[in-house]
């Protein structure tokens, strides 16, 4: 995946937050991304799953699924865990039993019966790492998520991630708790005044730590026959950006969601969004799974 003088703001009126950012990522690579608070590493994230969409510059030869965890997870949302996981395994074309194999495995069986709204902090964040991880990423993208979780399932988070990259998926997080700097070979990019530059990689000092792939998961390098192009829908960069952006002239884009518990019942919403705004919205929500009908200025 090649980032090529990437440029971000979050509005015309907003400073850049990135600025002629680029690099490289390689099949299998695991990377860590650093830098003080603030600095934009969410925002990287973001545009590197395609929730957000380069203001100048180019993101080229993304892997087709793509896994994404956010920092926070949207747990206001009229779904059990199991309910939103299906929901999440059936857009994706994933086949449901991966979800008994991801409760399992993130502890999260007692979880399966309970609303969203409800969960524990840590909770809300295994339900974020189960729907990224359950479509199989060629890219796996975490934002700070060792964040809340408990030990077990701290200490099976880089198992984890070194499956992924030994099956040649690339793996990108943001880790403020350096969870990860055991693991041999992983890349460091630092993002600091709109740039990223590239670390010494991690000499891998910890050879205990060398992470293998497990049973099955990194046998011969395919995907199964997960396609599904898209991102999941976790995006916690819903904070309403279109608000700091010009706002003279809308556009109204209707999508008709379906993210109804078990019904097919469809809901149409209107929702007016700038002008510049509009594509961006557009390809999300269609990457979350929603119809985008039409699209159409609105009178002045
Ligand atoms: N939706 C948004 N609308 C406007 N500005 C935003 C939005 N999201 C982030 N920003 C701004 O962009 C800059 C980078 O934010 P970002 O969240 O990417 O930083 P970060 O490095 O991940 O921070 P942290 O380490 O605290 O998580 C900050 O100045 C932030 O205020």
């Amino acid at each position: 995946m090649r980032v090529t003088n990437l440029f971000f703001r979050y509005g015309r009126r907003n400073p850049w937050v990135l600025s002629n950012a680029g690099f490289v990522l390689s099949p299998g690579d695991v990377t860590e991304v650093l830098g003080p608070n603030g600095t934009g590493k969410s925002t990287l994230l973001r545009l590197l799953a395609g929730l957000l969409r380069p203001v100048k510059g180019t993101i080229d030869e993304r892997p087709d699924v793509v896994g994404y965890a956010p920092e926070r997870f949207p747990a206001a949302q009229p779904f059990t865990v199991a309910a939103y996981l299906r929901h999440m395994a059936a857009i994706r074309g994933t086949d449901p039993r991966r979800i008994d194999e991801w409760s399992e495995r993130l502890g999260m069986d007692q979880l399966m019966g309970h609303r969203l709204p409800d969960l524990s902090k840590g909770s809300a964040h295994k339900v974020g790492l189960a729907q990224a991880l359950l479509c199989e990423p060629g890219l796996l993208i975490l934002d700070e998520p060792f964040a809340g979780l408990d030990a077990t399932t701290r200490a099976e988070l880089p198992q984890i991630i070194g499956e992924v990259s030994a099956r040649g998926g690339i793996v990108v997080v943001s880790d403020h708790q350096g969870e990860l700097r055991a693991l041999p070979d992983l890349r460091r990019h630092e993002v600091r005044n709109g740039t990223i530059q590239e670390l010494p990689r991690n000499a891998g000092s910890d050879a205990g730590a060398r992470v293998t792939a497990r049973n099955g998961t990194a046998q011969n390098g395919t995907t199964q026959d997960i396609t599904p192009r898209g991102i999941t829908p976790q995006d916690d960069s819903a904070r309403d950006d279109s608000a700091r952006d010009d706002m003279g002239r809308g556009i109204t884009v209707q999508g008709a969601a379906v993210l109804e518990d078990s019904s097919p019942a469809v809901t149409v919403l209107e929702v007016a969004v700038a002008t510049s705004k509009a594509e961006e919205l557009a390809s999300r929500l269609r990457a979350e799974g929603h119809v985008v009908r039409i699209a159409r200025e609105a009178a002045e």
